[in-house]
Order: C-alpha cells, then sequence, then structure tokens
C-alpha cells in the first residue's frame, strides 16, 4: 500500500510563517521565518512543502517575492496556494518551480477560466476545497461558493488531477481531522485527495493512513508541527507503514 505524504505547511502573512484558526483573519499566531520554517521541515525529511501566500487569499496584499524565494530554496517538492486566480497569478506561481498550485476561490467564481488552465497545465493543478459542513467558501474563506458535490462533479468532468479538502471548522484548532467527509469525498471521486485541517497527534495521521485505500494521498500538517505536538521526524515514521 503506498504510504501517505506528509505536507508540512508554511502560511505566510506579512512575511511571517503564521497559524491561524478557522482561517480566520486575525487569528494569526506568528513563527517567524517562512524560509527558516521552510528549511527546516526539509531538513527533517519532508518530501513535500504546502507553501500558503495568505496575503494573496485575503486580498490583502501579496508576499509574492518571498514566496518565490523559499519556493526556490527549496530541493523538495513545493505545493503553491494562495490568490492564484488568473493568467499573470498562475504564471508567477508556476515561475517558482513550483510542482503544483493550488486553486481555491477561481475554482468558485470563474469556472471557465479552470477548466482552461485545467486543459493546459494537467496535474500542475490541484484544486482546493475549503469548505464549512458541504458549502465551499472562497475569497479567504469569508464567502460562500456553491456545494462541495456540485462542484467537485463538475471539476472531475474537467479533468482536474487532484483536490485539497480543508475542513474549515477544524483547521487550526487541532481538534482531529474530519475523517468523515474525507471518506465521502473519496467515495465521490476516482482523483486524489489531500487532507487538511485538524491534524493534532500521530494517532491522526495513523487514522488518515487508513484512508489511502479510499483515495486520501496526503495530509497537510500544520499548527500541530509548530506547536511541537510531535516532530516531523515522528510523523514521516508514523506513516512509513
Ligand atoms: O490555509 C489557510 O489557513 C487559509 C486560510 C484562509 C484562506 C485561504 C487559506 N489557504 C489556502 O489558500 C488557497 C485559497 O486561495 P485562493 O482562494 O485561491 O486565493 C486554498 O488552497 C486554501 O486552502
Amino acid at each position: 500500500m503506498p504510504k501517505l505524504e506528509l505536507l508540512p505547511a508554511v502560511d505566510v502573512r506579512d512575511g511571517q510563517a503564521v497559524r491561524l484558526v478557522h482561517g480566520e483573519s486575525g487569528s494569526e499566531t506568528s513563527y517567524g521565518s517562512p524560509l527558516e520554517a521552510a528549511l527546516a521541515w526539509q531538513s527533517s525529511g519532508a518530501e513535500w512543502l504546502h507553501l500558503v501566500d495568505l496575503d494573496a487569499a485575503f486580498g490583502t496584499g501579496d508576499n509574492r517575492a518571498l514566496i518565490a524565494e523559499v519556493a526556490g530554496a527549496m530541493d523538495i517538492k513545493v505545493e503553491l496556494s494562495g490568490g492564484i486566480r488568473d493568467d499573470a497569478s498562475l504564471e508567477a506561481a508556476l515561475a517558482t518551480g513550483c510542482r503544483r498550485v493550488n486553486l481555491g476561490t477561481a475554482a468558485l467564481e470563474t469556472p471557465e477560466w479552470v477548466a482552461k488552465v485545467i486543459a493546459e497545465h494537467g496535474d500542475k493543478i490541484a484544486v482546493g476545497l475549503d469548505v464549512r459542513g458541504t458549502t465551499l467558501r472562497g475569497r479567504g474563506w469569508t464567502r460562500d461558493g456553491g456545494d462541495l458535490y456540485e462542484t467537485l462533479a463538475r471539476l472531475d468532468s474537467e479533468g482536474c488531477a487532484r483536490y485539497v479538502v480543508t475542513d474549515i471548522a477544524k483547521d487550526g484548532t487541532l481538534q482531529g481531522p474530519n475523517l468523515a467527509l474525507l471518506r465521502d469525498v473519496c467515495a465521490a471521486t476516482d482523483k486524489p485527495v489531500v487532507a487538511s485541517g485538524g491534524v493534532s497527534s500521530l494517532a491522526d495521521l495513523r487514522a488518515i493512513s487508513l484512508l489511502v485505500p479510499e483515495g486520501v494521498e496526503g495530509a497537510i500538517v500544520g499548527k500541530a508541527l509548530y506547536a511541537k505536538a510531535f516532530t516531523l521526524e515522528e510523523a514521516l515514521k508514523a506513516v512509513a507503514g
């Protein structure tokens, strides 16, 4: 059985690595230099980095130069998110050398553009399905953007390669992942799913690992690593199988 991929997260707001609670602007805890955080996850054995420009996601500016610096310094694969909503922002994101990008708001607001870039870029494009219940949220998770399963069916029909599923109610809370949601999404699509939100313990990672046969490919880990609930080395060992 393939092992669960782990994607330690570096979310950048105002030039700092931060963690939010429920993705709410203003709930930030700061963890210093994004580059230092990313290099630390790389030296601890990460194969992926989940890198987010939160200012771009919230529409409060961007950290584009810093994000490019961090992505460019990585020898590992980078998944880049936040504010990728048109040709210019997509071009800038792909020019960082990242392995793939996550589109959030664009998948809700400009579906024709998203279908076009999926057709052009294949598995370099993933869609972030950020949900409260089964309602998608965009624009920094401040606006409703339609039904999860209707959107998933549309994106599947357009050939979307992968989904990053975040339960906003769990994100940044250390309350455990929403395993039922992950199972439901895996049942609704044949495409791989990356789990995001709520991981608090090695037991949570083992529980997500049990969903690999159902279609979960990876898990994003944020707050738990910064809060030192476990080390990345311990996490990688826990999912090694
Ligand atoms: O990761 C977060 O904590 C987060 C919080 C609030 C908004 C977005 C967040 N992250 C990721 O950003 C992209 C969405 O950005 P956009 O809508 O495409 O501009 C998505 O991957 C979110 O998971």
